[in-house]
């Protein structure tokens, strides 16, 4: 029996899991939790990497290794490969006036043509900008940029200089400076962003080419970002829509065409098969959960009860959870807010009730979006940390106006890592057809009177 191994390095924290390379099997698996805070110095993504795969009973054995990891975060390296500042992160908002400049040089359409994207806060090239004009010593010393599952895999495989960099089409085409169109970086808008071209920028590979080995001999997995690997660790076709609640809060799907969404809405990336995974995402998403049950004083499970408690739509008691700005609608200003408060409604189970059901109107209005640019919808699968919720899963198909289908609680970005190990490894034109075990139905009578009045309030925030 081969052995692969799938990493999950996302915001909060590092996944290891080792599965059976044929069948898909879950042999071992280990977690550690990364530092908090929008600026990170990659240097603890390697401790917790280090830490996850010990807990997980090492790496030795494994013949091939991926790294999924959380999208878009600026790692810059210096001539010698030294990291020259702490990585700013996809949900640190510092770029937002850079994003908004390079938005009014090019126009949102000249992006959205070039790559797939309008820019927004959280896309390496508006956090490139931002050093330039902030930090111009650090910013002179930047010989390469990568991201951060490019920085992992090359450190798994001994860091063997700049030029040893690598990367995949998923987590290059959330640069702002690759189209994952064409499957090529557009150094012209690197220069607009970062005032140079000149940087090392790691070799984009195909969905089965090795980026190298480790230092016990496991082949090295292209990798992926991380919405890309659990995409493929769901096993999502076209017609499938993907909804994440971790961290951040996403909606993607497979598309056999790329997208290009003048609005900023949607993001035209890439997948980890070759084909393309237009998506959108929030700022907030399982930490609203995280931040209300610690307002009400209850763990997660109690929040899950007190939701399903109180009755749908909350009697009018809306929480618009923009706790960390919001990049999808784009406000990275705005605040989160509570409306609609009455004597009846100040009670626990309503806030709590408001708190999931706002979480679930983002996510879809973030499908609306997606459909909007032609996406078909036949399945919606949920996965991440937030999907643990017995209330987010119920009623998700309420909000959503969708059955949802849930697979059993785990750790698919790292399982969508492994998966493609295992494709490295044996090669072909397909993933190896692992089986998705457990997945449950979720199916509830819609109410669309939630999202109405949740956009309502919604619109308020503008500016706040
Ligand atoms: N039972 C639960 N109910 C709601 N949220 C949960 C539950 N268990 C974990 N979470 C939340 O899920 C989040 C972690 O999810 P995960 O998908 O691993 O995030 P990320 O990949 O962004 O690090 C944390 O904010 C955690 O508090
Ligand atoms: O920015 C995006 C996608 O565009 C986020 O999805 C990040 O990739 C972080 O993911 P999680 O840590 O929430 O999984």
């Amino acid at each position: 029996m081969s052995l692969v191994a799938g990493v999950d390095s996302s915001t909060q924290s590092c996944k290891v899991v080792v599965r059976d390379a044929e069948t898909g099997a879950l042999v071992r698996s280990g977690s550690a939790p990364h530092p908090e805070g929008t600026e990170v110095d990659p240097a603890a993504w390697w401790t917790a990497l280090e830490a996850a795969a010990e807990a997980a009973g090492g790496l030795d054995d494994v013949a091939a290794v991926s790294v999924g990891g959380q999208q878009h975060g600026m790692v810059c390296l210096d001539e010698a490969g030294e990291v020259v500042r702490p990585a700013l992160l996809w949900n640190d908002t510092r770029s937002a006036a850079a994003a908004a400049a390079l938005n009014t040089e090019l126009g949102a359409a000249a992006w959205a043509e070039a790559v797939g994207l309008v820019q927004v806060a959280s896309f390496t090239a508006t956090k490139l900008r931002w050093l330039a004009e902030h930090e111009p010593d650090a910013a002179a010393r930047v010989a390469a940029v990568c991201l951060p599952h490019d920085w992992l895999t090359w450190k798994l495989g001994g860091a063997q200089g700049l030029e040893a960099l690598r990367t995949d089409r998923s987590d290059a085409s959330g640069t702002g400076y690759y189209s994952a169109a064409t499957s090529e970086y557009r150094r012209d808008l690197l220069k607009r962003a970062f005032g140079r071209d000149d940087l090392v920028l790691p070799e984009v590979l195909g969905p089965t080419e090795s980026a190298g080995t480790t230092s016990s001999g496991a082949i090295l997995g292209p990798g992926c970002g991380d919405n890309a690997g659990a995409a493929l660790g769901v096993g999502a076709r076209p017609g499938d829509v993907v909804v994440s609640i971790g961290t951040s809060g996403v909606a993607c799907a497979v598309s056999e065409t790329p997208s290009a969404d003048p609005t900023g809405l949607v993001a035209g990336f890439a997948d980890a098969t070759g084909r393309h995974l237009p998506l959108v995402c929030t700022l907030n998403a399982a930490r609203v959960l995280d931040a209300s049950a610690r307002l009400l004083g209850v763990d997660h499970d109690g929040l899950s009860r007190l939701a399903l408690e109180a009755p749908s739509g909350s009697g009018g008691l809306v929480l618009v959870p923009y706790l960390e700005g919001e990049r999808t609608p784009d406000r990275p200003d705005a605040r989160g807010v509570i409306h609609g408060l009455t004597l009846a409604t100040a009670e626990p189970a309503y806030l709590a009730r408001a708190a999931v059901e706002g979480l679930l109107c983002g996510l879809a209005d973030g499908i609306d979006a997606l459909k909007a640019q032609g996406v078909a919808i036949n399945r919606v699968l949920l996965v991440g940390g937030g999907a643990r919720s017995e209330a987010v899963r119920r009623l998700a198909p309420v909000v959503i106006g969708h059955p949802v289908l849930v697979p059993e609680p785990g750790e698919y970005v790292a399982d969508g890592a492994a998966r493609q190990a295992a494709w490295t490894l044996t090669g072909g034109e397909e993933p190896p057809a692992w089986e998705l075990a457990g997945t449950e139905t979720y199916e509830a009578d819609p109410d669309p009177a939630v999202r109405a009045r949740y956009a309502e309030v919604r619109d308020l925030t503008e500016g706040v």
